[in-house]
């Protein structure tokens, strides 16, 4: 088994999308990129995470599931695209726009004033002691912190830095409300703070920087 290699997805562009270094002005929205049924394969996927997760195989069972997993990848390895190509991240109609590496969020609100999001920290996302792992809040908030400075600038923006605070303990399988706003922008700098609400209570708040990109910068 090797690993999928670098140069089969960071494939040049070609004229449909120009761009100069790494840096895309375009951001592809998409609600059919991957086919109507992108969702359910994606949700599978979360629930084999998950199932994974707390699973403890005897060694026949593992050796079956090695076997079938190993089936499932030969499947995702004949249809690999470049990142540009992808559904994954594309698809506004799905949670976390498709991107399985995200914790499932649902924006219920969005624009240049912020983002309001219902996010559920998933079995996979265990940290400790039935609460999400930190890292995984932190990745919640740079995506949604990401989406509301690129709404408000307009463009692709890229995180410069990202403070969180862990104010109580954020529990698993439970819709929690994230909210993320930028406070104020200074040209290219937008600064960003954010919540993450289980009902009335603070879980953990955001303070970050966010940069627009200037068109052709790595
Ligand atoms: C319902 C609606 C749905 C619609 C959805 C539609 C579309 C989707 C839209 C959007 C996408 C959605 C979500 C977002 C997705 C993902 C978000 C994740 C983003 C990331 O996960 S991204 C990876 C991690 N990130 C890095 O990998 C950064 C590495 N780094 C660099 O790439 C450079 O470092 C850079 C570019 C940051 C700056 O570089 P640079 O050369 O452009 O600019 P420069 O250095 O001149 O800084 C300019 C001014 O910022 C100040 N400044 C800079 N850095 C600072 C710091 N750390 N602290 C304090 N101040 C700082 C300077 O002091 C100066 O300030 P001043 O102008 O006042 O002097």
């Amino acid at each position: 088994m090797s690993p999928v290699s670098h140069s089969e997805w960071d494939r040049p562009a070609d004229a449909s999308s120009p761009h100069e270094g790494g840096f895309r002005a375009q951001i592809d929205i998409s609600t059919t990129r991957g086919g109507p049924r992108y969702g359910e394969l994606n949700e599978e996927l979360r629930r084999l995470m998950d199932l994974a997760r707390y699973a403890c195989p005897p060694e026949e069972l593992t050796e079956a599931m090695i076997a079938q997993v190993r089936a499932l990848n030969e499947n995702l390895a004949k249809v690999q695209v470049d990142e540009w190509e992808t559904p994954s991240g594309t698809r506004i109609d799905l949670p976390s726009r498709g991107n399985l590496t995200l914790p499932p969020y649902v924006v219920t609100d969005g624009g240049p004033d912020g983002v309001i999001a219902d996010v559920t920290f998933r079995p996979f996302h265990l940290g400790g002691n039935k609460a999400a792992h930190g890292g995984h809040i932190a990745v919640a908030f740079d995506d949604l912190g990401g989406l509301a400075s690129a709404l408000k600038v307009e463009g692709v923006t890229r995180t410069a830095y990202l403070t969180v605070g862990y104010r109580s303990l954020t529990p698993l399988d439970t819709p929690l409300q994230m909210r993320t706003w930028v406070e104020t922008l200074d040209g290219r700098k937008a600064f960003v703070k954010g919540t993450l609400h289980d009902g009335d209570r603070l879980c953990a708040d955001v303070d970050a920087l966010f940069i627009a990109l200037k068109p052709g910068q790595p």
